[in-house]
């Protein structure tokens, strides 16, 4: 049996497309989303990243304004421009890019955006909403997980999921999001000393790992979804993710490859977290 490997341009494609239509009816209603992204340094795959979220705003209607800043940018400068985008009524989402230079804090420059205006869902206090289940942003690239399995056709309740890491970026977040769609799950990480025998009983195993092909046909049960958040450069220069996925696509019911699926859908959850906060700015959408 060979896995459903996702099409991506398909998928996230065609729910840009229902992104942007909501984008020009709120536009219609008198207000323009706005986002804000700040990079610090030099990075190249974090400008990369940038890049594209400027580019896919743009489609979308999206107001975007990138703030560069050289890699020797102090905490209190970053601060002043937190502060500055804050008070700006044209801008309902800030996204600070991470990682950030060794000289800067990350923990207090994500607690200096304004709540209302944290698109990344990072803010301590929407972590504590997510955590509880109140209204409010999703982390994107687990968000974007969860919508990648609804738009498959994925059944999650009542699934055994396996997520292997626990970032607070990706790994712990994830785990959160698949309750909430009543899914049993199990958190792996670097020190679980039998990981094979767990992952191989995964209905659902997502991978953020951030090390190459280190997922074997051997870790996965048969007919298992398999979701790989893994974005690696190899030495060749091409990317890779977690999952070794010609070892892996015989294996799987459904796979993603890399690149091409869960990166670009993580671009869009950034895009409908800056409509929703639009909308909530607007009294157009709950608050908590
Ligand atoms: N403030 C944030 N910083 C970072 C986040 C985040 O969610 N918020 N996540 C990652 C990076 N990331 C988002 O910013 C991200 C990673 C990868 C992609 C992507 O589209 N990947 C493509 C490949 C792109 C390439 O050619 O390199 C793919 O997988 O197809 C988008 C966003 C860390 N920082």
């Amino acid at each position: 049996m060979s896995a459903h490997v996702i099409n991506g341009k398909e998928l996230v494609g065609a729910y840009r497309t229902e992104i942007k239509d909501q984008v020009d009816r709120l536009i219609a209603q008198g207000v323009k989303p706005g986002l804000a992204v700040v990079i610090v340094g030099e990075d190249p795959a974090s400008h990369v990243y940038v890049r594209n979220k400027n580019r896919a705003c743009e489609e979308a209607g999206i107001h975007s304004e990138v703030y560069k800043l050289p890699e020797a940018t102090s905490e209190s400068e970053l601060l002043a421009l937190i502060a500055k985008l804050n008070a700006d009524k044209a801008i309902h989402g800030i996204l600070v890019q991470s990682p950030l230079p060794k000289q800067i804090n990350e923990e207090r420059v994500v607690e200096a955006i304004a709540p209302e205006k944290d698109v990344d869902c990072f803010h301590p206090v929407n972590v504590g909403n997510l955590m509880i289940g109140k209204p409010g942003p999703a982390p994107c690239t687990p968000a974007g997980v969860i919508e990648i399995l609804k738009k498959v056709g994925v059944d999650i309740a009542g699934k055994h999921a396996v997520v292997i890491g626990r970032s607070n970026i990706v790994g712990k977040p994830m785990g959160i999001l698949l309750l909430r769609e009543h899914a049993t799950v199990t958190t792996c990480h670097s020190r679980t000393s039998n990981l094979e025998e767990i992952t191989s009983q995964a209905d659902i195993l997502i991978a953020a790992i951030g090390k190459p092909k280190v997922i074997k046909r051997r870790h996965v049960k048969p007919g298992a979804v398999v979701i790989d958040v893994g974005v690696n450069r190899l030495d060749t220069g091409k990317l890779s993710g977690d999952v070794d996925f010609d070892d892996v696509v015989d294996t799987a019911s459904v796979i993603t490859p890399v690149p091409g699926v869960v990166g670009p859908m993580t671009i869009t959850i950034l895009l409908r977290n800056t409509l929703e906060a639009a909308q909530r700015s607007a009294g157009l959408r709950a608050v908590h």
